[in-house]
């Protein structure tokens, strides 16, 4: 083995076994909603859980998916492996960071820095929501100084709240600034609309910008004493539906680092990206939760690929719930895959051991996945390792 094992996992797990030990949380993470539903509250989950419009689009993330199947090569010397990959100049141990997702703290007091650790621990990129309960700062310090970190930008229509956050990143270590550009208003959530169920309204998810000397500037009132107001505001200001492609100048001139654009699901959306000197996209429909009817991300990703895949960093993320889907999405052109709900799930199920036992379910299962179907290391999966049984 030359990377990681992270197959390891598994002979772990059987030998707890011997113990009489059997793991807290199921192994099939598309099986973590279900017990979240079970165990956590209806708000929460359903925040999490829940989609735009009647789900179309989050089933499409999982269609698109299924409807690949992956073709086993056999007699290929698969014992030595490597999942490490290099992405904006870093080595990583294995192609999967943990996508954006703010709010974490209803799912758990330990919220982001619980997560953070977890990723940390085994080396893997946390990506810090603008929209967290625990400042970037913080989220920083829980990490440790080495440990690769990425800053979600929510692109705020106050130039100097958005100037003040870059240069907070820059100063706390974060090296990728990750502009999500689908989410500039929420779309229509009948789960959150059904339960009336919003938790900004209640002001977490506001620590950034709360904590934020250009923020506190623009309040009539300090945020201790009227935080109404301050939420309020926060609301108008949070995002910009105005924003357009030469916009994108503006964050050139401001973040020395790579910046990925995410949410992108057209090959001239990818184009322009390109053009206009970014350095990654995120192909993403957010998980279903913006554009109900959308194309599922996974259809969207190969002819992103093939468009931009030599000027740009592809990555991936909507649907993936197992090494399979890593496999998947690798194959179809992304360099590497954000994970979203399933951790959000361990996170609440079982604080920082819950991400930690996702992470290395996922890894495993994508190890021993690539192994079994002929191939050593992520570099080698090309669209040749797929079919689509139904045609097309
Ligand atoms: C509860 C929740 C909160 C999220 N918050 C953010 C966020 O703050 N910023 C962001 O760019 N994306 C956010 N996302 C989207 C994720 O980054 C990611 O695109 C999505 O979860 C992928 O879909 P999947 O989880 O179904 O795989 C959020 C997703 C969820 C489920
Ligand atoms: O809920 C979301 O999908 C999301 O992206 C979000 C938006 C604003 C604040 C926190 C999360």
């Amino acid at each position: 083995m030359q990377g990681q094992d992270w197959s390891a996992f598994q002979f772990e797990i059987y030998l707890n076994g011997m113990n009489g030990t059997v793991p807290r949380l199921p192994t099939d993470l598309s099986r973590l909603e279900e017990m979240a539903a079970q165990r956590l509250g209806p708000g929460p989950v359903g925040y999490v859980a829940g989609s735009a419009g009647s789900g179309r689009t989050e089933r499409a993330n999982r269609e698109a998916l299924d409807r690949w199947a992956i073709v086993p090569r056999m007699l290929r010397d698969v014992r030595e492996r490597d999942l490490g990959v290099e992405l904006f100049g870093r080595r990583l141990p294995a192609p999967v960071a943990l996508a954006p997702v703010g709010v974490l703290s209803i799912m758990h007091p330990d919220a982001e820095p619980a997560a953070a650790r977890a990723a940390a621990a085994l080396g893997l990129p946390f990506t810090a929501s603008s929209a967290a309960d625990t400042t970037m700062e913080q989220i920083a310090e829980a990490m440790g100084e080495q440990a690769e970190r990425w800053f979600q930008l929510y692109w705020p229509k106050d130039r100097e709240v958005c100037v003040s956050f870059l240069g907070r990143a820059k100063a706390a270590g974060y090296s990728v600034l990750v502009v999500t550009l689908d989410t500039w208003l929420l779309a229509w959530r009948p789960r959150d609309l059904d339960q009336a169920y919003l938790p900004f309204l209640h002001g977490i998810g506001t620590a950034n910008y709360f904590s934020d000397p250009a923020f506190r500037a623009g309040l009539a009132k300090p945020v201790e004493e009227d935080p109404t107001a301050a939420v309020l505001h926060w609301a108008q200001m949070f995002a910009d539906p105005g924003k357009t492609w030469e916009d994108l100048a503006f964050l050139r001139d401001h973040w020395d680092g790579p910046i990925v654009l995410k949410g992108v699901l057209h090959p001239d959306d990818a184009r322009r990206a390109a053009d206009a000197g970014m350095d990654g996209v995120v192909v993403s429909n957010h998980g279903g939760r913006q554009v109900n009817g959308a194309i599922g991300a996974a259809d969207a990703l190969p002819g992103i690929a093939e468009a931009v895949g030599d000027r740009l960093t592809v990555l991936f993320d909507s649907g993936v719930r197992s090494g399979d889907d890593v496999l998947k999405a690798l194959a179809l052109g992304a360099r590497g895959v954000l994970l979203g709900r399933p951790y959000v799930y361990g996170l609440g199920l079982d604080g920082e051991a819950g991400v930690t036992h996702v992470l290395r379910c996922l890894l495993a299962e994508f190890d021993l996945t690539m192994a079994l179907s002929g191939y050593t290391r992520p570099g080698e999966l090309t669209r040749e390792a797929l079919t689509r049984p139904g045609g097309a």
